[in-house]
């Protein structure tokens, strides 16, 4: 393992009896990196955040961060790490400074004006001395944050941070981690806000039901072919048609009104259309975007899920 790895998650597996939360996940993070850990609900995230943690027991794997071992025995390595998962425990009759300062008495070695540095960062200030009971779902988020960062810790790991939070609440949180990456926090972050993430993240894995479906940089992943945007009068039929373009399903995605067709040109697209008296009254070029990846990756993995169980049922048949 190269030294600058802080989280090193290998095979890592958590069934409960029947339900695979968490069925074979592995990544690595490197030291000063913003890594987006991306699914869809029910992916198995928190989960295997919770293994990362030392709060739940792998079924099997190992996860080592900061190159200690983690398990709920042994959490050493959790020295140096800020977390956020869940809704942060708070004393609610509190204020937001109260709150900080009750948990700086874990961290004698931190200088007090920490408290106020970090309500600031979070954007909390003006605010610290109100109770946390009249605080919104999003700033009760940013305290958590504060919460979390108040032990100057040099891995973040945070789990739907943005949960509850205007856009410009995620914008401003977007601007707060960058800041901190660029002093050298390492960022590990779970969500299922892709677009969101696309925006932060150096590197990401998209997981689905508790399997990497792709993992890396993030403009390798949107490094694709590109991606013509298209608008019909029918699009039942613009999709048949389209189909016959493509090599594979996984490169047609319907999106609202427009379908969006990968690894083919706008020309052949139009002359195809236009050939089936189909002529489309809208075609333009997008950027492609994680959401696209996911979707791509997520056909796949179904088709080869199905591929597998046909020819399981076919060799049981013979
Ligand atoms: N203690 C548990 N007992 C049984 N099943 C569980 C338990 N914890 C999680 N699961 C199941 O494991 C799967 C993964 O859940 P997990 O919460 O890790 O996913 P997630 O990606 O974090 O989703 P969300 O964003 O909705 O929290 C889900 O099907 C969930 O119902």
């Amino acid at each position: 393992m190269g030294s600058d790895v802080v989280i090193n998650v290998s095979h890592a597996k958590k069934y409960y009896r029947t339900v695979h939360a968490v069925e074979d996940i592995s990544l690595q993070v490197r030291s000063g990196e913003i890594y987006g850990f991306l699914g869809p609900n029910g992916s198995g995230k928190t989960t295997t955040i919770g293994m990362m943690l030392g709060l739940i027991y792998p079924t099997g794997g190992t996860i080592e961060i900061f190159g200690e071992q983690i398990t709920p025995m042994h959490n050493a390595g959790l020295r140096r790490v800020g977390t956020l998962m869940g809704s942060p425990s708070m004393m609610m009759a509190y204020s937001a400074r109260r709150n900080m300062q009750m948990l700086h008495r874990l961290y004698p070695e931190v200088p007090e004006q920490r408290i106020d540095q970090v309500l600031t960062m979070v954007g909390l200030s003006d605010v610290n001395n109100r109770p946390v009971k009249q605080f919104s779902t999003g700033m009760k988020q940013r305290l958590g944050l504060a919460l979390a960062l108040l032990g100057q810790p040099d891995l973040l790991i945070l789990d739907e941070p943005t949960n509850g939070m205007d856009p410009v609440g995620m914008h401003e949180i977007r601007l707060l981690l960058q800041s901190l990456a660029k002093q050298g926090v390492t960022i590990f972050i779970s969500s299922h806000l892709l677009h969101e993430m696309q925006l932060i993240c150096n590197r990401v894995a998209i997981v689905r039901k508790g399997l990497v479906v792709a993992e890396g940089k993030v403009e390798d992943l949107l490094k694709t072919e590109h991606v013509t945007r298209i608008k019909t009068r029918d699009q039942q039929k613009a999709v048949q048609l389209l189909g016959e373009l493509v090599e594979s399903q996984r490169y047609l995605h319907v999106n609202g009104p427009y379908v969006d067709v990968q690894s083919v040109t706008a020309e052949k697209i139009i002359e195809h259309l236009v050939a089936h008296s189909l002529t489309p009254s809208e075609v333009f070029p997008i950027q492609n975007n994680l959401e696209n990846v996911f979707l791509q990756f997520a056909q796949e993995a179904e088709k080869g899920a199905e591929t597998h169980a046909v020819e399981n049922a076919a060799v049981r048949e013979r």
